[in-house]
């Protein structure tokens, strides 16, 4: 046997998805036909905010004087990755034009939307990266309104940080307010803004829940689950970094699978070692979410080639995946499945949470199988055209006429033929 498991999880309670479903579709019905009043009323009862839902401009100038230096710096170094990584990808997408046949044109436009609403989730951390993802990348897009939204924390609103990456990276509103109202009020355009073109962003299963619920007439950037990643270790991996790499990840929460497959069984049993001892170095209550994390979801395997690796990496078709390994080419065109990549020990998880520049909202759950992350290209419709001259008229009108009344769509034939240069009898009128 070439693989095998060496840890297993031990795996979740299952969930009740049906009350969220059912909380989020009344709430969700209550904000549509009771407007501002209703988001604000759940805005009170459940985050206890009463205070205006709108941030006014001298509260953001207020929350970017509040914010350290230091910090503030290190926002904008890490605004300045995501925003360049952002433009560099918008210019791989470009306007073409091609002549078919003699005078048959047709191309295609790349056109922003026109307003987007972006969720920087509250709740137990302070999601300062999440707002310079969703919002940095809308902006390198050429969308014409940003509005973002966070919930409050206690009686001081969004806390100044978060505000502060709002504000740099380009929102034009920010609302004060969480889960399904805030979803709500950007997908409906209350408190003066522009209904949502698109919903983006992270969130708890409320918030996933809404932007699932609204999705058809709105666009969603995605279904996002709970966090996971994958390590792919070989004999050259430090047994200690690893473990870090793995523990890191797990603090994300009970819910948050980590998975190492490793080439080698001494490795794996050495990072098996380490982990419980870096679990235990974390304050709480991140130490227990590590833990439950690990013992609940974490997996370690070990197989026999690189090829084997390679296989199983695709099957979990994780969010991550870090390759701390030799040959970082071979790996690089090798695997397929997985929301964002991370080459060689030098590079970490945290770095592409945080800073890096390639974005961090990506597919979880195995969604890596059929789509990449969030992207300044979720913000952009490919469309297309065309114009047909004189010229190319009398073949593509039979064409489609023929094919229509193959179809048996004899008005189609009937409209491609009104373009023949010279009617001919079936153009009458019949009766
Ligand atoms: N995948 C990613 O890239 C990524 C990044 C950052 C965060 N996240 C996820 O974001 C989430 C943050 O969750 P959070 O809860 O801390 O903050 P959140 O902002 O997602 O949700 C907070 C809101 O939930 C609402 N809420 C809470 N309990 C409710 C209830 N019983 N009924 C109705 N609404 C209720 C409240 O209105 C509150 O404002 C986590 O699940 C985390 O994994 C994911
Ligand atoms: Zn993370």
């Amino acid at each position: 046997m070439t693989i095998r498991q060496i840890k297993a999880a031990s795996g979740l309670p299952p969930q009740a998805a049906q009350d969220t479903a059912d909380t989020v579709q009344v709430m969700l019905a209550r904000i549509r036909a009771g407007g501002e009043d209703a988001a604000r009323d759940y805005a009170q009862r459940l985050d206890g905010w009463d205070g205006p839902a709108l941030v006014q401009p001298e509260a953001i100038a207020r929350a970017c004087d509040a914010v350290p230096e230091g910090l503030k710096a290190d926002i904008r170094y890490a605004h300045d990755n995501i925003r360049r990584f952002a433009e560099a990808q918008r210019a791989t997408l470009t306007e073409m034009e091609v002549e078919l046949r003699p005078g048959l044109f047709a191309g295609q436009r790349v056109i922003p939307v026109g307003s987007v609403g972006a969720y920087v989730p509250g709740g137990r951390y302070a999601h300062i990266a999440s707002a310079l993802m969703t919002i940095a990348s809308a902006r390198a897009a050429g969308v014409a309104q940003i509005t973002a939204c966070s919930p409050p924390r206690g009686d001081q609103g969004i806390p100044a940080p978060i505000l502060y990456a709002m504000h740099l990276a380009g929102a034009d509103r920010i609302l004060c307010m969480g889960g399904v109202q805030g979803v709500a009020a950007m997908a409906f355009g209350l408190f003066g803004g522009r209904p949502a073109d698109i919903l983006v962003g992270p969130g708890n299963q409320y918030v996933a829940e809404a932007k699932r619920q609204l999705f058809g007439p709105v666009g969603i950037d995605m279904v996002a689950g709970p966090t996971d990643s994958l390590i792919l270790a070989d004999d050259s991996a430090d047994a200690l970094t690893v473990a870090w790499d793995l523990v890191g990840q797990a603090e994300h929460g009970a819910n948050s699978p980590v998975w190492l497959v490793a080439s080698d069984a001494a490795l794996a049993e050495a990072v098996m070692e380490h982990v419980p001892i870096c679990i235990a170095a974390l304050p709480e209550p991140n130490r227990t979410a590590a833990r439950d994390a690990w013992e609940a979801l974490g997996e370690v395997w070990v197989c026999d080639t690189p090829e084997d690796m390679a296989q199983k990496a695709d099957e979990f078709a994780p969010e991550h995946l870090h390759v701390q390994a030799r040959d970082l080419d071979w790996w690089q065109g090798r695997l397929r499945n997985y929301g964002s990549l991370f080459l060689g020990a030098n590079t970490t998880v945290p770095f592409g949470d945080k800073a890096a520049g390639p974005n961090h909202v990506l597919p979880t759950s195995g969604a890596a199988r059929h789509t990449g992350g969030l992207s300044v290209l979720k913000y952009l419709k490919t469309v297309t055209w065309q114009r047909v001259e004189d010229r190319a008229l009398p073949e593509l009108a039979r064409v489609s006429a023929s094919i229509s009344r193959h179809e048996g769509m004899e008005g189609h034939a009937r409209s491609a033929e009104m373009r023949l240069p010279r009617p001919p009898s079936t153009l009458k009128a019949v009766g």
